[in-house]
């Protein structure tokens, strides 16, 4: 079927008016479909109808994903204008422009600059330009695959303890995603300010989950285009538990610049010791708390959404489970896992990458185009904010057979998947630099629990998907987990 173009307004508009056909505005049913069709896991409802410009703010502020039409998984691109003109682009080669041949001309949304600036600053996240370039370069050595790899006891270590977290709930059912964000923070206030005994890692968690739930809600004023200087006030609301946690983490930089590296460094020691390759410029302390912070925010909760839903759909799925568990009996058997396991570990990995398409934890990327240009034949102005919605590429039925289903062998062959079709971590210069610690970290987390335990679904409790900074399953992610073994190997060594 030929790829229709169509035009949709979502409210009062220059642009083409609402050119949806009939076809496209049939309702999905959440699950199953029929005796026909294989049951598919929870999934959000897209929008058959327009919104108006009060139903996108509302959607906006307690669902964003409600703000994406259902045809967005069927057509290339959606346009329309809700206060500014907006696109949804679904179109591979149109996002390879965005992200790659033309990202000069399409910086990081103003939205998403409002939003993150008063936690993380002018930090690689957000910088554009020179200031960005020479962030990038600093922080790349970071990331490296040696690096990453000397990092995996302490993500093991960070596992086994959330077994045994999980093991002492006996046989009640387990919220995951709260195990999970715990588990990830642990992990990342471990790798940033490892063994610094004065670093409030627990007052640096709660500041960061409460700027999160605040500041994430897309602001009303930000949607209606209202100028930056005037006041948010869900921002000014989070801004003094923000201030607090940018004090300890200076103070936790200035104790390490005292008494420096002890024993493998760690992401701090790293970024301490980075210097632009080209420039040689070093970052400040301010610019070393920014980016610290940076990789806190964007790094943890990602990561524990990620193995929330993983584990959802392991448990979905009782299939994949056991397939997996038998993987992790073959490739590791009782020894604690190592990264040479992490490598081996492909059907792991493959369903790290399902669970990544089908609930991307960034949702929705957003840029604001600054030249005139053209996408999918469409006109784009300066200004236009354009979206590439990763949960509507992630479904696209032009892209993904039965995309809707849990089907991690989609995965078995990385090479028959159209990269621009698969965007979790974004693509081009400002691919996500924590892609191979997050894959790294899922994989370990994931392989400790199930090895240690078999997960059931607890009827009457699916996650559902929301979105607001991030995709989340809403009410958490309820599962009964049984014990298989009474110990990790790696204490009983
Ligand atoms: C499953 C986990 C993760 C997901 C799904 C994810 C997703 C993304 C995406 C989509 C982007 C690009 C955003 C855009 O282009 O607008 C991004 C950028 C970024 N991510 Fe991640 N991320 C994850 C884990 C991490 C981790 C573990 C870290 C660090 C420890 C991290 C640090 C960053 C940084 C610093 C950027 C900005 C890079 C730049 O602009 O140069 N992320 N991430």
């Amino acid at each position: 079927m030929p790829l229709n173009r169509a035009i949709v307004g979502f409210a009062g508009s220059d642009l083409p008016l609402i050119l949806i056909r009939k076809e496209f505005m049939m309702s999905q049913p959440a699950s199953p479909l029929s005796h026909d069709h294989p049951a598919v896991p929870v999934r959000a409802q897209l929008a058959t109808e327009p919104l108006g410009l009060f139903g996108s703010l509302k959607a906006a502020r307690s669902n964003l994903l409600n703000i994406l039409p259902e045809i967005a998984v069927r057509q290339p691109m959606v346009s329309g204008r809700t206060g500014l003109r907006w696109h949804m682009v679904m179109d591979p080669g149109a996002i390879r422009q965005m992200l790659l041949t033309k990202v000069e001309d399409y910086p990081k949304s103003k939205a998403t600059k409002n939003i993150l600036r008063p936690a993380i600053g002018d930090s690689l996240f957000i910088a554009e330009g020179a200031h960005w370039r020479w962030q990038r370069r600093a922080a790349a050595p970071v990331f490296s695959h040696r690096n990453i790899a000397n990092l995996t006891p302490t993500m093991a270590a960070a596992a086994d303890r959330a077994a045994d977290r999980i093991a002492a709930a006996g046989p009640r059912a387990v919220d995951l995603l709260e195990e999970m964000v715990a588990t990830t923070f642990d992990v990342i206030s471990e790798v940033t300010f490892s063994g610094d005994g004065s670093f409030d890692s627990d007052g640096v968690h709660r500041a960061i989950d409460a700027y999160i739930a605040e500041a994430g809600k897309i602001s009303l004023l930000d949607m209606l285009g209202v100028p930056d200087w005037v006041p948010r006030p869900g921002r000014m609301m989070s801004g003094h538990a923000v201030g607090g946690m940018k004090k300890v983490a200076d103070a936790a930089i200035e104790a390490r610049r005292q008494r420096g590296s002890k024993g493998l460094p760690d992401l701090l020691d790293l970024l301490l010791a980075g210097e632009d390759p080209e420039t040689k410029k070093r970052m400040n302390t301010a610019e070393l708390r920014d980016n610290l912070l940076t990789f806190i925010v964007a790094g943890h909760e990602t990561t524990a959404l990620t193995l929330a839903w993983a584990l959802y759909l392991c448990a979905f799925d009782q299939q994949v489970q056991s397939k997996a568990r038998a993987e992790i009996a073959n490739i590791c058997g009782n020894a604690p896992i190592t990264g040479a396991h992490v490598a081996q570990l492909a059907y792991l990995r493959q369903i790290v990458e399902e669970t990544l398409r089908l609930y991307p934890p960034a949702g929705i990327i957003s840029r604001t185009a600054q030249k005139a240009d053209r996408l999918c034949a469409r006109e784009i102005r300066p200004g236009d904010t354009v979206m590439i919605p990763i949960y509507a590429l992630g479904r696209h039925h032009q892209l993904w057979n039965n995309p809707d289903s849990f089907d991690p062998d989609r995965f078995a062959d990385r090479k028959s998947i159209d990269r621009y079709a698969y965007l979790p971590f974004g693509d081009g210069p400002r691919i996500c630099i924590g892609a191979n610690f997050a894959i790294q970290e899922a994989v370990i987390i994931l392989a400790t629990l199930l090895r240690r335990f078999q997960f059931e679904e607890v009827s009457g409790r699916p996650p559902k998907p929301v979105m607001i900074l991030t995709l989340r399953p809403e009410g958490g992610v309820w599962l009964t987990a049984k014990p298989l073994r009474s110990k990790t190997p790696a204490a009983l060594t």
